[in-house]
């Protein structure tokens, strides 16, 4: 069969292409709105302000009592599974330059980003949401999802043939940003009576690292479309960093969708379905979605860390021993945890739910 011209191809893709040609109508397999669950509090009944996620402060953390600080992560775990980050360590201008970088991609022209379009079968690449049925519908976004460690996973034709600006100034963020989920990791596993080298083991060196670059277009009638379905992250933590301060990030919490204004200078670290694994149900994933804008585009980077491909994830055994709690999931080595989240299409927790020993709705 012809290959399609580079136009039509590119629409299959590239959103950001295609958006350019609906300025007043959104294509059918872009609308998907639930009214039943558009629920986002602004204000409370009460009229006060809306709670807001959790503000974590490095500086102050790290100097808190022991028995403050494994309050406090405990808590912030437990209940909302989500928090921002300041004073993180992560340098400034590297922070910037890793902004501009990722801007500067989706503004390549559309063939040199199908340079590295998903092909059938793969969920590696730039391209649109990934497709589990014909009828599907589509997210309002391109993206580009990879993995980036250990290095013999990489893809030889993603990250090693980016821009070399893209690619030395990525691989600086992605070291600077896993300094930082390392500290986490330590002092989350305090929090919840994880052994800390049980978990430090897990996620370091080989531990399996990922990236998605997210750009939402603007959207004519964004109340129609959903920027990223809810879902919770299939890793152990997420690093999130908001590429150009439009916001559009919503998580749940108690039932309702409450926006998460990035902070200046921030990043926002999301619990994934791991760490709710491992903590035995302690921490909770927190479910999030993303809203688009009717003028303004968003970009965002997302930082994956998950378990090295030969660990097996679930309940922590020192958790386990020291609580002498029954293990509520499952055990699977990563690599098979792997092929079952990307065999699933995103939705709520409900991936999530196929971990538990006693699924939500046999419970
Ligand atoms: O765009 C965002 O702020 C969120 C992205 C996200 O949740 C993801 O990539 O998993
Ligand atoms: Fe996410």
């Amino acid at each position: 069969m012809a290959s399609l011209p580079v136009h039509e191809s590119s629409h299959e893709f590239s959103l950001q292409e295609l958006a350019k040609e609906f300025k007043q109508v959104v294509p059918d397999r872009y609308v998907q709105v639930d009214p039943q669950d558009s629920a986002t509090i602004l204000v409370s009944e009460e009229g006060s302000l809306p709670p807001s996620v959790p503000l974590i402060d490095m500086k102050d953390l790290i100097k808190m009592p022991p028995s403050k600080q494994r309050k406090t992560l405990r808590s912030i775990c437990h209940d909302w599974g989500v928090f921002q980050v300041v004073n993180h360590g992560v340098d400034k201008l590297l922070v910037e330059k890793m902004k501009k970088e990722i801007a500067e991609f989706f503004k390549l022209p559309v063939e040199e980003k199908l340079r590295y379009k998903l092909t059938e079968g793969e969920y590696q690449g730039y391209g649109q949401t990934i497709l589990h049925t014909q009828d599907q519908k589509v997210d309002w976004a391109d993206r580009f999802y990879m993995i980036t460690n250990p290095l013999h996973a990489r893809k030889p034709h993603l990250l090693p043939e980016f821009p070399p600006v893209l690619r030395d100034t990525m691989e600086n963020y992605m070291q600077e940003v896993q300094k930082l989920a390392m500290i986490l990791f330590g002092l989350i596993a305090e929090a919840v009576d994880i052994n800390k080298k049980e978990m430090e083991d897990v996620f370091k060196d080989d531990g399996m690292q990922s990236v998605r670059m997210t750009y939402y277009p603007p959207c004519p009638r964004p109340d129609q479309v959903v920027g990223l379905t809810p879902h919770s992250d299939g890793s152990g933590l997420t690093v999130l960093l908001q590429v150009n301060d439009v916001q559009g990030l919503q998580v749940k919490k108690d039932g309702v969708w409450i926006p998460v204004n990035f902070l200046p200078d921030a990043f926002v670290v999301n619990i994934g379905d791991v760490l709710e694994i491992m903590s035995n149900g302690v921490c909770k994933s927190v479910e999030h979605r993303v809203t688009v804008n009717a003028k303004k585009e968003r970009l965002s980077f997302a930082m994956f860390f998950n378990p090295k491909l030969e660990a097996d994830v679930g309940p922590a055994k020192s958790l386990l021993i020291g609580t002498g709690e029954q293990p509520l999931y499952r055990s699977l080595q990563m690599k098979h945890y792997l092929d079952l989240f990307f065999s699933c299409k995103l939705n709520g927790k409900t991936f999530l739910n196929k971990m538990k020993i006693i699924a939500d709705h046999e419970a």
